[in-house]
This record gives structure tokens, C-alpha cells and sequence, in this order.
């Protein structure tokens, strides 16, 4: 079963605080979650390949560690997926970036695809994936579905706040996958929104509504 891991750096957990409240306008919401993308990303390349080189510090030889270049591939689920693409681009600068289209039927519950551009190589690829909420677990259990379609071998899904229902259906439907939340919530309401959550997070960081 995939593992979940809950980021909740005390610098998170400020952030995620005035993310959720509702006074926060878009450009403060599109800032924090930018922020909280870079912080969550210092994570979640903890375990990224190192290799050894040396080199001649002023002193003498040293051998000492790069990366190892793993091919890495950030894909945001559409809409709400792209404000965390620059805050993890400020720590892997040379990754490639996919996007999978996905709404979620607001009567159904249940995700629709309108899109999808992967990068190549796909493969050999490690992908982040992210989206902000992962409520009913629907959009993302599909995107996760649509990449390994194409090939997709390994990858990490990275949410801000998720609801247990989320997280219980990623560990059913993809074992294989770990999960990076900043925060689990209590449960979801009758229209599928994360209680507290923090609301439509495409909405607040687009401000359409
Ligand atoms: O786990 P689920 O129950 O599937 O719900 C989560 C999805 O809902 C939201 O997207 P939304 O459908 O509002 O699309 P948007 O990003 O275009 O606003 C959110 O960003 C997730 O993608
Ligand atoms: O709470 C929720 C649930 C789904 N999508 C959101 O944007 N927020
Ligand atoms: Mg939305």
C-alpha cells in the first residue's frame, strides 16, 4: 500500500492556516500556495538519486555528491494543478512539465478528461503529480490511471489538504503510488468539498466564481 506522508513543517502549517481562510483574496492565495509547493517539494526529492564526483576544493580533492540526473516530469491536473508548478520548478528547474485536463462533474462527482501532453520518454520518467485537493480521490485515482496508460512507471501524487476518503480510494485503486499532504482533513460534505478544506481551490486561485 502506498504511503502517505503528511508535510507538516510548522512554516507549512502557517501557510496552509491562511490558505484556508476565506478573507485570503487570489493573489495572496496564488502566492501561498506557490510558497507551500516549493516547501512541500524540499520533500518530496528527498529520496532523488545522488551520485558521487570529485572535485578540488581550495583545500584539496574532495569526493562529494550530485545528483544523479533522474529524468523527472511535473504533470498538474488541470486547473487547480498549475498554481504548484512554479513553486516545484524553483527546486527542479530542468524538470518537464505534463498536464492532464480533469474536471469533476459537480452532480456526478465523477472526473472527466478533456486533455492530456506528457512529456517524453515517458517511461523512464519519475512524475509528480499535482492538484491542491484530493477529496473523493475521483480526479486524481484517473489521472494516475491516464499516465500509467501511457506508459507511466513511477510516480508521487502531492496534494495541499486531502479528505480520508481520498487518500483510502489512491491506496486501493494504486497501491504503488505514495501520496504528499500537507493536511488531512475531518471528511467531505454532501457536495463532495473537503470539511474544513479551504474551499473550490480553482476558483480562489483564479478568482472565477
Ligand atoms: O478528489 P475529487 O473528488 O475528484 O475532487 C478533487 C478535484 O476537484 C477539483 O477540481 P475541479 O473539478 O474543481 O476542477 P478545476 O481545477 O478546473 O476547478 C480539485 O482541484 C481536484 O482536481
Ligand atoms: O473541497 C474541494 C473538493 C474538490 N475540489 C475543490 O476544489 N475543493
Ligand atoms: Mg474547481
Amino acid at each position: 500500500m502506498g504511503k502517505v506522508h503528511i508535510i507538516d513543517h510548522p512554516l507549512i502549517q502557517h501557510k496552509i492556516t491562511y490558505i484556508r481562510d476565506k478573507n485570503t483574496g487570489t493573489k495572496e492565495f496564488r502566492e501561498l500556495v506557490d510558497e507551500v509547493a516549493t516547501l512541500m517539494a524540499f520533500e518530496i526529492t528527498r529520496d532523488m538519486p545522488l551520485k558521487e564526483i570529485e572535485v578540488e576544493t581550495p583545500v584539496s580533492k574532495a569526493t562529494s555528491k550530485v545528483l544523479a540526473g533522474k529524468k523527472i516530469g511535473i504533470v498538474p491536473i488541470l486547473r487547480a494543478g498549475i498554481g504548484m508548478v512554479d513553486g516545484i520548478l524553483k527546486l527542479i528547474p530542468a524538470a518537464k512539465v505534463g498536464h492532464v485536463g480533469l474536471y469533476r462533474d459537480p452532480e456526478t462527482l465523477l472526473p472527466v478528461e478533456y486533455y492530456l501532453k506528457l512529456p517524453s520518454d515517458i517511461q523512464d520518467r519519475f512524475f509528480i503529480i499535482v492538484d491542491p485537493m484530493l477529496a473523493t480521490g475521483g480526479t486524481a485515482v484517473e489521472a494516475i490511471h491516464s499516465l500509467k496508460k501511457r506508459g507511466a512507471k513511477q510516480m508521487k501524487l502531492m496534494c495541499l489538504i486531502a479528505a480520508p476518503e481520498g487518500i483510502k480510494a489512491i491506496q486501493d485503486a494504486h497501491p504503488d503510488v505514495d501520496i504528499y499532504v500537507a493536511g488531512v482533513d475531518e471528511r467531505l460534505n454532501e457536495k463532495g468539498y473537503i470539511v474544513p478544506g479551504l474551499g473550490d481551490a480553482g476558483d480562489r486561485l483564479f478568482g472565477t466564481k
